[in-house]
């Protein structure tokens, strides 16, 4: 049995070394350092040995291969020579060499060499709808930012394309590399935009070798809950306000509140009175106890038992009575039905699902527990006849908050369910036959107990229980985990989060090891950020770092012209990061009913071409340009992420500026730049991301006058009819 489970524990260590070579087979190698004292270097993806332990291939992330990046003619860090190597397959397609031995350079060498072939190379490639590794063009602003320390809140701002969210995965397999032993058992947590962004991204990490992290967004954050409902701005705000957490806390006591009628129970020829003094004294001691509202049910229970049982000894006239006969009524007088119904409605176990779905749906609820609100906000919350499963990724944080305050359901009930599963679990292993079904079935129902059954299949929690299937990784175990504490947390897009998102956000981080990437002049969200300083404050005020990348490796020149003119009416102040390519490509306007013509013409000059229209005409513009085009994909909101998988392979996909966030294509056409600037308070920042989305191609069509910032585009020629 011994050999068995170590053969099988070598044979996982060895596939799962097998999979990470297989994935990094592309471009493994892709440097050459030659070096005054450590000879000739290769770096690579990961780091590999001959059978004599000489290291043939150094990992990009090994303190060795950090030169590669950083070296420069007046800091050459012991480099003479740095070689990008370019492979197709196995093969070296090309070199490309920067000499940093200054003795054997003319001034005029030293003034041209920077190495930037490769990355222009890079930058020009056609997009795929997924986002690469960049370990063979790392610039050195960003590789100060993805070998900073672990420790503390870094921040890293940066404009559009500077490569925040490319550079934050890099960061995230440099940690792990770095801090294996920590980051493997804790694990690290991702966060982005929305699912078709994490689509995007998720093949880099697994490209550099690293498999072991979550990626999720906020509205995936609580387990067992899908956030898919959209909801107007306005009511996104609101519930991602500060003053919310104020409102759940009132909502939680709302719910302990003690009637001002006594309650009479009559129990056979006896009736007993739960009266005001009584319940005050339970409910004081369960406050005492500072337990959340599911367990402090307990002590609220037993105070109040006890009083009754004393009422009732005295009503049967036996006056004083001891402990065991006191605990012997209690117990009775617990299982009584009328007792039971009294107590549920006195102090009911909540779950954070119904806690919310009962005040969104109850104005007396919604007056209770928000007096802080104005009646104009309280109505914001309302909503009618809600059900489970329209959750918003705003209510998110709000489950998140409440699951905090309520706690578990109290363990003995869900003891007493586990139990009886358990015996009904056994029996059938007796019966033999039905064993793996019984398993399921006890899976699902523990699964369903603790609220995860969307997260971990029943299946595979029954074959991890009977101990011969695969393992749950860190990262699927802490995704089924609620209150798991990440060992590191990167927030992508960080400043669309609100407040009450950011206390979700750090409640799974205790230890304050993050890395927050973001844009402040990209907000998008009505909840969204203003400053850092705003954001962080509240949590680590004076204790975080910042970093700011400069360079826009996504948008060329021209078209980062027409956005920078977009981002001075947001504020003057702000400056576009500099663009490092020019294309041939001015950007034009054209008509909106020459849309359908145009991106079939685009689609025809290749590569992918994203339509961004604003929301309220994503259905009809969707509907003209999937007529014109077959094969496009529109990306409805809150899509799940098959979804967005769809719409990064599609030839066009038409979707609004929220589920742009973060992404990339060859070609970019903005419907009604002027309606997306007003559709909401922060529009013009919308209008801002729409219009750096594209490497290439960029063009605006229109109805509506356009704005100072766009007047002054050219006109495309008009397109034949038939888009040819
Ligand atoms: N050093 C680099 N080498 C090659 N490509 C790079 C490099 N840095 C960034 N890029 C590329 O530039 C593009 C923009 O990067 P990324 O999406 O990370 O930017 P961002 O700052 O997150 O943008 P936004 O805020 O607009 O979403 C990507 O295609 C990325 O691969």
């Amino acid at each position: 049995m011994q050999n068995m489970s170590e053969r099988d524990a070598f044979a996982e260590m060895h596939a799962t070394r097998l999979a990470r070579l297989w994935a990094v087979e592309r471009g493994l190698v892709f440097g050459r350092l030659d070096h005054t004292d450590e000879g000739r270097l290769y770096i690579g993806k990961l780091g590999l040995t001959d059978d004599e332990q000489h290291r043939l291939l150094i990992d990009w992330r090994a303190p060795v291969a950090q030169p590669f990046y950083r070296a420069t003619p007046s800091a050459p860090m012991g480099v003479t020579r740095r070689r990008h190597l370019q492979t197709k397959g196995r093969d070296v397609v090309g070199v490309d060499d920067d000499l940093l031995d200054l003795d054997s350079l003319t001034d005029d060498d030293r003034a041209t060499l920077n190495g930037e072939a490769a990355l222009l190379a890079a930058l020009d490639e056609r997009r795929t709808g997924r986002m690469r590794d960049i370990v063979a063009t790392i610039q050195s602003e960003q590789d100060r930012v993805i070998r900073s320390d672990l420790n503390g809140v870094l921040v890293v701002q940066g404009g559009p394309g500077t490569g925040k969210t490319v550079v934050a995965l890099h960061r995230a397999a440099y940690l792990l590399y770095t801090h294996r032993q920590r980051l493997e058992r804790r694990g690290v947590l991702i966060l982005g935009p929305n699912l078709t962004f994490l689509r995007y991204i998720e093949q880099v990490l697994p490209s550099l070798g690293e498999t072991d992290v979550l990626l999720s967004t906020v509205g995936e954050l609580y387990p067992g809950v899908t956030a898919t409902a959209r909801e107007r701005p306005e009511v996104a705000a609101l519930k991602g306000d500060p003053r919310m957490a104020d409102v759940i806390a009132r909502a939680v006591r709302d719910r302990q509140k003690i009637p001002r009628q006594p309650i009479e129970v009559t129990l056979g020829r006896i009736t007993l009175t739960i009266d005001r003094p009584m319940l005050e004294a339970a409910r004081n001691k369960a406050t005492r106890s500072r337990r959340p509202h599911n367990q402090a049910r307990a002590v609220f229970v037993r105070s109040l038992l006890n009083a009754l049982a004393r009422q009732q000894a005295r009503k049967i006239g036996k006056g004083l009575i001891d402990e065991e006969e006191l605990a012997d009524l209690r117990e009775e007088l617990r299982t009584e039905p009328a007792i039971k119904s009294a107590l549920n409605r006195l102090w009911p176990y909540l779950t954070p699902q119904r806690l919310l779905l009962g005040l969104y749906g109850s104005p007396d609820r919604l007056g209770a527990a928000g007096s802080a609100l104005t009646p104009e906000e309280r109505r914001l919350l309302r909503r009618e006849g809600s059900r489970a499963g329209e959750w918003t990724e705003s209510d998110v944080p709000l489950l998140d908050e409440a699951a905090e305050l309520l706690g578990e359901i109290d363990e003995h009930v869900l003891r007493a369910s586990a139990m009886q599963a358990e015996e009904e679990l056994a029996a059938a292993r007796q019966a033999e036959q039905s064993e793996r079904e019984a398993e399921i079935a006890y899976a699902r129902e523990v699964l369903e107990l603790t609220g995860l059954s969307d997260v971990v299949e029943a299946e595979r929690l029954a074959e991890r229980q009977r101990g011969d299937g695969p393992y749950l990784t860190t990262a699927e175990r802490a995704a089924a985990d609620r209150t798991w504490a990440y060992g590191h947390v990167i927030v992508d897009e960080a400043q669309e989060l609100s407040p009450m998102a950011w206390r979700a956000v750090m409640r799974r981080c205790p230890t304050r090891s993050m890395t927050i990437v973001g844009d402040i002049a990209q907000t998008g969200s009505a909840a969204g950020a203003r400053s850092w300083e705003e954001v962080l404050d509240p949590y680590v005020a004076g204790r975080w770092r910042q970093e700011r990348l400069s360079v826009n490796y996504r948008t060329p020149v021209e078209l980062m012209a027409v956005a920078a003119r977009v981002l001075a009416t947001i504020d003057p102040a702000l400056r576009a990061p500099d663009s490092v390519r020019e294309v041939d490509a001015r950007p034009w306007a054209a008509p909106l009913t020459a849309l359908p013509a145009l991106v079939k013409a685009e689609t025809d000059e290749g590569g992918k071409v994203a339509v961004v229209v604003p929301d309220a005409l994503l259905a009809t513009l969707g509907e003209q340009v999937a007529a014109a085009v077959p094969g496009t994909v529109v990306v409805s909101p809150g899509a799940a992420r098959a979804k967005g998988a769809e719409a990064l392979d599609a030839p066009v996909a038409v979707m609004s500026v929220t589920d742009a966030k973060g992404l990339e294509f060859d070609s970019v056409v903005v419907a009604e730049p002027d309606l997306i600037a007003a559709q909401s308070p922060r529009g013009p920042s919308d209008l801002y991301v729409a219009l750096t989305r594209a490497t290439q191609r960029l063009g605006v069509v229109h109805e509506r006058p356009l704005s100072p910032a766009l007047r002054d585009l050219p006109s495309r020629s008009p397109v034949p009819a038939n888009g040819l």
